[in-house]
């Protein structure tokens, strides 16, 4: 996990994912599956990545009363990812249940996938925190806070903004994962998200991974794009 660069295949089919991969040949990569693409696929998605030998982020974000959150990590865990989340703003309850229900559904002999929680999303100003949740407290308390709960509960880490990373890290040490999406090159647009920053920001507040969708996979050569990124985020000059 640690340095990871976590590419999103946020992708509609089977097929489209298979066709973005070609160019990166055998090189194994640690990608995420999300909502779209779990939902018109399945758990076959899962073993097909696999069997690519790709390391894999299932991103489903859950978000359920504790005893629907067990029951369904129960079930994901034995589909074999490295990586798992949940939603913050469920609750502590609802977060050790998570792990209990990947304990319980972990194949003996197998790791059980790292859970981490969404703090605030990266699509989400500090205005929206105060305004539409009416959280009374600034955004940085928040992601703070939410960071504190997944901390006590057991969870292994946090989804948070490049922003927040440092912060957290000061905090609560430097093994619990930061796992920050929201990352922009200087020459990609903002899109939806509110919260972002350069890899190479992203590189000096120590973060445990980085996630990239589009700036990859809408890219007229992909590979090259990763690449860039991948170099910047590791501190490649080129
Ligand atoms: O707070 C969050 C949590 C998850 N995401 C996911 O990460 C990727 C980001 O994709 P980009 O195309 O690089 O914006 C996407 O799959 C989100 O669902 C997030 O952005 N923010």
């Amino acid at each position: 996990m640690k340095d990871s660069l976590i590419i999103a295949l946020d992708f509609p089919d089977k097929g489209q994912v298979l066709d973005f991969l070609v160019p990166f040949g055998t090189e194994q990569l640690f990608v995420k599956v999300g909502m779209e693409l779990f939902y018109s696929e399945g758990p076959s998605i899962i073993e097909e990545l696999k069997k690519q030998n790709h390391k894999i982020f299932l991103d489903l974000k859950l978000h359920d009363i504790p005893n629907t959150v067990k029951s369904a990590m129960k079930v994901l865990a034995g589909l074999g990812c490295d990586l798992v989340n949940v939603h913050a703003a469920g609750g502590s309850e609802m977060m050790a249940a998570a792990l209990e229900g990947l304990d319980a559904g972990t194949p003996s002999g197998l790791k059980r996938p790292e859970c981490i929680a969404v703090t605030q999303l990266t699509s989400t100003s500090a205005v929206q925190v105060n305004e539409e949740q009416l959280i009374g407290v600034s955004l940085q308390e928040s992601v703070l806070n939410y960071a504190e709960l997944a901390k006590k509960a057991g969870l292994d880490g946090v989804v948070c903004s490049p922003h927040e990373a440092g912060m957290i890290h000061g905090r609560l040490g430097t093994k619990f994962l930061t796992v920050t999406p929201g990352i922009r090159p200087v020459e990609s647009g903002q899109q939806d998200q509110k919260r972002t920053a350069t890899p190479g920001f992203a590189r000096e507040q120590g973060i445990s991974a980085i996630v990239v969708g589009r700036p990859i996979t809408l890219a007229v050569d992909p590979l090259e794009s990763y690449l860039k990124i991948k170099n910047d985020w590791k501190g490649v000059r080129i």
